[in-house]
C-alpha cells in the first residue's frame, strides 16, 4: 500500500467499515442508506452472522433494522476486497494492532477513513498520524469524520449532521459523498488537526459533566462546565494548530452539546458513576461498550503540558478517574485555583 496518488471515486460502488459494534455499524448503515454497496468487518463471527441472518446487531443497537444488502464478515479479505473507501471504528488503543493486521489488503490508492474519536496512549498520535505511520499513506488519502453523532439517534434516522476533514479537499468531499441520505448530511473541511481533536476532547468534558450528575448538581454546574470545557477545548486544539472556528463547529461545540446532554453517551455514563462514588475499576467493569475518553485523559494532559496549555476541567477529571479528588469537589475549581479574577 504505497500509492501517492489519490484514487477518488466520487460516487464509489463499493466500500468497506471495519469494526462492528455501536458507530461501526451505524456508519455502515448510513452509507449502504446513502446508495454504496457496504461489506462490515466484525471481529466476533456470531455479530457477522446476526448481520446477515436477521439484519441486526442486537448488541450494539437494539431494535434497529440493517439494510437487507449489508454485508458483513470475520473474514478481512472478503471485507476489502475491491473496497473503493475503507472506513476504521475499532477502540482506538487497538488501531495500531488492527491496521498492522489489514495493511496488505487494503486496496492501493483509496481513501481511509477513521470514524474514531482517541488518542493513542504512551504514543499521544490522533488516528490519522497512526493511519499514516502503519498504512505509509500521505495525508491526501486519509479523513476523519466528527460531529454530534450518537449512534442509536442515527441508526433511527433522526436528521443529523457530521463534517468530514481531509487535507485533501476532494478526499473530503468523496468521502461526504459518500456519507450522504436523507437524515444524514456530511459537511467538509480541511483542519484535520481541529476535527479530529474536537471529538477526542468533548469526551473528556462529557465525562466531567457525567461525574457533575452523578454527584446531583444541576444545570447551571453543568452550563458552566460546557462553556469552561468549550474554552479548554479550542486552547488546546488551537496550540497544536487547529482553526478556532473548527472548535465552535459541529465537531467542537455541536459534539460537545450532544455528548454532554445525552444520557446515551458512554463518556457520560462513565463519568455519572465516577459522580455516583464507583471508581475508575468499577467503572471499567460496568461499561460494555467503547467510553474513548477514559482512555484519552492521560495523553491529551501529556500533550497539554508540553505546549503549556491548562485544562483545570481535565485536569480534575483525571484526578477523579485516579480517586485522589472527591467527585463533590469537582465543580469549584472550574478554572485554575488563583485568587486574582481571571479574564473570562
Ligand atoms: N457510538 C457512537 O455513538 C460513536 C462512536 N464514535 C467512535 O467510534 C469508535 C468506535 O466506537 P463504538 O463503535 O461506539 O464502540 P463499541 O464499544 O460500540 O464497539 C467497539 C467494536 O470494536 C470491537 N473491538 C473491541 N476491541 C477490539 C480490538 N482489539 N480489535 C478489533 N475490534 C475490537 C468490539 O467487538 C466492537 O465491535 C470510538 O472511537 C468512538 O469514540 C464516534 C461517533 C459516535
Ligand atoms: O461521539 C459520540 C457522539 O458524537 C458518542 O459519544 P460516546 O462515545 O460518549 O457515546
Amino acid at each position: 500500500m504505497t500509492s501517492v496518488t489519490p484514487d477518488i471515486d466520487a460516487e464509489p460502488r463499493r466500500v468497506a467499515v471495519l469494526g462492528a459494534g455501536s458507530w461501526g455499524t451505524t456508519f455502515a448503515k448510513i452509507l449502504a442508506d446513502g446508495g454504496a454497496r457496504v461489506a462490515i468487518w466484525a471481529r466476533r463471527p456470531e455479530v457477522a452472522r446476526e448481520i446477515m441472518q436477521s439484519h441486526r446487531n442486537s448488541d450494539y443497537l437494539p431494535g434497529i433494522n440493517l439494510p437487507l444488502g449489508l454485508a458483513a464478515s470475520s473474514r478481512l479479505p472478503e471485507v476489502l476486497e475491491g473496497a473503493q473507501q475503507v472506513y476504521l471504528s475499532v477502540p482506538s488503543q487497538s488501531l495500531r494492532e488492527n491496521l498492522r493486521i489489514v495493511r496488505e489488503l487494503i486496496p492501493d490508492g483509496v481513501p481511509v477513513v477513521s470514524l474514531m474519536k482517541g488518542v493513542e496512549r504512551g504514543t499521544r498520535y490522533r488516528m490519522s498520524e497512526v493511519i499514516a505511520q502503519e498504512l505509509g499513506v500521505g495525508p491526501e488519502r486519509i479523513a476523519v469524520v466528527s460531529g454530534p453523532n450518537l449512534a442509536l439517534e442515527i441508526a433511527k434516522e433522526q436528521p443529523t449532521a457530521a463534517v468530514v476533514s481531509s487535507a485533501s479537499l476532494d478526499t473530503a468531499s468523496a468521502v461526504a459523498l459518500a456519507a450522504r441520505n436523507p437524515y444524514f448530511r456530511s459537511f467538509v473541511n480541511t483542519d484535520v488537526v481541529g476535527t479530529e481533536f474536537g471529538g477526542v476532547l468533548k469526551n473528556l468534558i462529557a465525562v466531567a459533566i457525567g461525574i457533575v450528575d452523578g454527584v446531583g448538581y444541576g444545570e447551571n454546574t453543568k452550563a458552566s462546565i460546557i462553556t469552561r470545557g468549550l474554552v479548554e477545548m479550542t486552547d488546546f486544539a488551537v496550540a497544536f494548530g487547529a482553526l478556532p472556528e473548527t472548535m465552535s463547529g459541529l465537531a467542537g461545540l455541536g459534539d460537545l452539546i450532544a455528548t454532554c446532554e445525552s444520557p446515551l453517551s458512554r463518556n457520560n455514563t462513565a463519568g455519572r458513576l465516577l459522580g455516583q462514588g464507583y471508581d475508575y475499576h468499577e467503572v471499567i467493569a460496568q461499561m460494555n461498550q467503547t467510553a474513548e475518553g477514559i482512555s484519552s485523559v492521560a495523553p491529551i494532559l501529556e500533550l497539554a503540558s508540553s505546549m503549556g496549555v491548562e485544562m483545570p476541567i481535565v485536569s480534575q477529571v483525571a484526578e477523579v478517574l485516579a480517586g485522589t479528588l472527591d467527585p463533590r469537589d469537582i465543580a469549584p475549581h472550574l478554572t485554575t485555583d488563583t485568587d486574582v479574577p481571571q479574564g473570562e
